[in-house]
């Protein structure tokens, strides 16, 4: 049986960073979960590049303008929303995530899902390096994956 896979090994590979500043608490520390799996992954410094959005509603925007640039293999999203008293947080999570699978699939680069969509803020601090892991570095990991097995397949 014929199985494609992604290794983990990083030849060459180019990644591109949006980042949310609200809740930046939480997204810096995804962030460098993120660096961290990167680089002990072999990524080069310079093979990676970060852009700054004002909130998670903003990502999809920056993530395109990354993907339509193609100086990246992949691009990784990171934020944290974070549910208050009223229904705005649907409205961002449904927009955020819709744009960035939409993103992904227009143009054929892993876009990986790197945000946060949390109940309260002890949700989102275990999942950004405590006792829920860190999704900045589980997303990073995925997305050398994804490069990997799109390499692997398109060589086929
Ligand atoms: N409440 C959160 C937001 N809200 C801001 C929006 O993302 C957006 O920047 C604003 O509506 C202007 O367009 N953003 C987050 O990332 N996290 C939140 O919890
Ligand atoms: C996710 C949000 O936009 C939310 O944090 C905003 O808070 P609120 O609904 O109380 O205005």
């Amino acid at each position: 049986m014929k199985t494609f896979e992604g290794k983990l090994v990083s030849e060459s590979i180019r990644i591109g960073i949006v980042a949310a500043r609200f809740n930046e608490f939480i997204t810096s520390k995804l962030l460098s979960g993120a660096i961290d799996a990167l680089t002990r992954h072999e990524v080069k410094e310079e093979d990676i590049e970060l852009a700054w959005v004002p909130g998670a509603f903003e990502i999809p925007l920056l993530a395109a303008k990354m993907a339509k640039s193609g100086r990246y293999d992949a691009i990784i999203c990171l934020g944290a929303v974070i549910r208050g008293s009223t229904t705005h947080y649907d409205y961002v999570c449904s927009e955020v995530s819709k744009g960035i699978a939409n993103v992904s699939l227009s143009n054929d680069i892993p876009v990986m899902f790197g945000v946060l969509t949390t109940e309260n803020i002890e949700q989102a601090i275990e999942r950004a390096g405590t006792k829920a892991g860190n999704k900045g570095f589980d997303c990073a990991v995925g997305a050398i994956e994804m490069v990997n097995l799109i390499r692997e397949f398109d060589r086929i």
